[in-house]
């Protein structure tokens, strides 16, 4: 199957700190792919420039055959790392600005989401806690019918009773042509729901493996295989 997704050569430099160093990997439609690494591995990064908000220092990203641009940004949903939305704003306001900038976007999934998560509609964004932030951001780029979603940590602040909710969610809510790529530190939460995962380290890709191989390789959990391998 043709690839969604496509990371060439991808290098990213800050100076003369390299925060990628000539990633490549593909994913295929209908991959829930888990990107992994320790703190400072990149994956912000590679999000960033994958969402075209950052220009690589060299290589390319590839999302629907077509390198990111104007018509990338279409089809790609990205929840940021954090609050990307004017924090004066309610979530009704939220839910209007994505239905007027994204024609994929369906405000009675997004509206139903938000119920289910008690977050209302008068709601104003800076006075939500920062979990209940995440989950409407996470409600809102999950709304939208996109080919490529990436998510980066979109449990960081959702506390354990909501998380199983937000991953059936994200489960839930892209269609079999469609991929998604999340980052976490929480990979015991998650790792029951990813098809494959990436693990980066210093910039590069150490390895891109099916979760199921991994576990059946190694005998341990994906959280396990993690500590092992990135042990300080
Ligand atoms: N704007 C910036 N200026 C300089 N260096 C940066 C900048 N953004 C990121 N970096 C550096 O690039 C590297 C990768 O950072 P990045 O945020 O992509 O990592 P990460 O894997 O997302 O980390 P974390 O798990 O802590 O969120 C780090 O060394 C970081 O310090």
């Amino acid at each position: 199957m043709d690839a969604i997704y496509e990371v060439h050569g991808l290098t990213k430099r800050y100076g003369r700190t390299a925060a990628l160093n000539g990633v490549d990997f593909a994913v295929t439609p209908g991959k829930l792919v888990g990107l992994l690494g320790p703190n400072g591995s990149g994956k912000t990064t590679l999000m960033k420039i994958s969402a075209g908000l950052l220009q690589p220092t060299a290589g390319s990203v590839i999302i629907d055959k077509v390198p990111v641009g104007v018509f990338t940004k279409a089809v790609t949903s990205y929840l940021p790392d954090r609050m990307a939305l004017p924090t004066e704003f309610t979530a009704d306001d939220a839910v209007s600005l994505y239905a007027d900038f994204f024609t994929d976007f369906d405000k009675v999934k997004a509206n139903a989401m938000l119920a289910d998560l008690h977050i209302g509609g008068r709601d104003k964004i800076d006075s939500m806690s920062k979990g209940t932030q995440e989950k409407m951001q996470l409600c809102l780029t999950m709304s939208r019918a996109a080919r490529l979603y990436l998510l980066d940590e979109p449990l960081g602040g959702v506390d354990p009773a909501a998380r199983d909710y937000i991953l059936s969610t994200i489960m839930h809510n892209y269609s079999e042509d469609a991929a998604l790529m999340l980052s976490t530190h929480l990979i015991g939460d998650i790792e029951k729901v990813l098809d494959e995962v990436i693990l980066l380290q210093d910039g590069k890709v150490l390895r891109q493996t099916a979760v199921d191989e991994l576990r059946e390789e190694t005998g341990e959990s994906v959280d396990a295989y993690f500590r092992e391998v990135y042990k300080c």
